[in-house]
């Protein structure tokens, strides 16, 4: 995937070389030991569906061993790694993102939290990563258990797990993805954009985003622009996903955001998607909606799954579910 020609390239998208700001301080902080982070998660959830967290308690030396096997596992040969895939919707994919005509300059591996995989597809260190997966997985979900305990004290909902408990459950249909995106020589030379992965908003209720030092993810803001977030590997990066939005009636917006490749350096991230279980019913909470009527049509995660999985990356996939007001 590092060696490419014009003709390889043809096939993503480029955006127009006018650059991104970078308004590092426009993204907001939230140190999770501090009393205020459930009003600064809040606050970060309504106005930009987005916020980094430090002192996240997930151990460095993890998630740095979990980084190393990761690499390992993508630097092996492509028909070692094709071997894990294609991802139907689970496994090794590369350029290919969704069945639906989406690519980007990325490979990937995609996991399910409670369905087995067969790691021995993995590399000959799978037993190794697949511990390391296991632990890395079982630390972010737990700090994702945190920040939506805290969210619901922020919004002062009385039943504190009342987002948590759908991570919790057994059935909870959560989702880790490992994004490996080479460095493409090619960009650094022409000074061009080129679409890591497509502009999107995660359907879940709260991703979970951790990167190495590398450039190029960017959010969507209200005001039309897009920004660039400066990476740092210490921190993570939470987005609201789509059912949150919903839960909370539109209060909280599900963030659109894109990667894109970068010219001299690769990318690795890795993100926990937390999701609810199949049946569960997504709904404004009646709580937040104060007389109001809801924002959206009564569906189960396991409809708006399906749906999602046949649309597009840059799709609105809340617009069907929209309700239409009545004048
Ligand atoms: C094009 C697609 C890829 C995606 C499923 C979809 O049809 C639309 C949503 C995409 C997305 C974005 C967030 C996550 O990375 C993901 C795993 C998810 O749940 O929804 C991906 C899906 C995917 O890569 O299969
Ligand atoms: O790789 C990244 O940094 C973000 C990717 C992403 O948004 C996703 O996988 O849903
Ligand atoms: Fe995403």
């Amino acid at each position: 995937m590092a060696s490419l020609s014009k003709t390889t390239t043809e096939q993503y998208s480029y955006i127009k070389n006018r650059m991104a700001s970078t308004f590092a301080s426009t993204i907001p902080i939230v140190d999770l030991s501090k009393p205020d982070a459930k009003t600064l998660i809040v606050n970060a959830c309504e106005e930009f569906g987005f916020f980094k967290v430090i002192n996240h308690g997930v151990p460095m030396e993890a998630i740095s061993r979990l980084e190393t096997e990761a690499l390992k596992f993508f630097s092996l040969p492509l028909n070692e790694k094709e071997k894990a895939g294609p991802p139907n919707p689970f496994g090794y994919g590369s350029k290919r993102i969704g069945h639906n005509g989406d690519v980007g300059w990325v490979e990937y591996l995609l996991l399910n939290n409670n369905q087995e995989h067969d790691f021995s597809l993995y590399g000959k260190n799978h037993e190794k990563f697949r511990c390391l997966l296991n632990s890395y997985m079982c630390s972010v979900k737990k700090m994702a258990c945190d920040i939506l305990e805290l969210m619901a004290e922020g919004l002062k909902i009385q039943q504190k797990n009342v987002f948590s408990k759908l991570l919790r459950d057994k059935e909870s249909d959560s989702v880790f993805r490992v994004n490996h995106y080479p460095a493409c020589p090619e960009l650094a030379v022409n000074g061009e954009n080129m679409i890591g992965f497509g502009e999107h908003t995660d359907p879940q209720i709260i991703s979970l985003l951790r990167s190495n030092n590398t450039s190029g993810l960017q959010i969507y803001l209200r005001d039309g622009s897009w920004i660039s977030v400066p990476p740092d590997h210490n921190s993570f990066f939470i987005n609201v996903g789509d059912s949150l939005q919903v839960m909370t009636n539109g209060r909280f917006r599900s963030v659109r955001h894109r990667v894109l490749a970068n010219g001299f350096k690769s990318r690795l991230s890795m993100i926990y998607f937390g999701g609810p279980p199949l049946s569960e019913k997504i709904a404004p909470l009646p709580s937040l909606m104060k007389g109001k009527e809801s924002l959206y049509k009564e569906f189960t995660w396991f409809e708006y799954k399906n749906s999602t999985y046949g649309s597009r990356l840059a799709d609105n996939r809340l617009g069907h579910f929209e309700r239409i007001a009545a004048s």
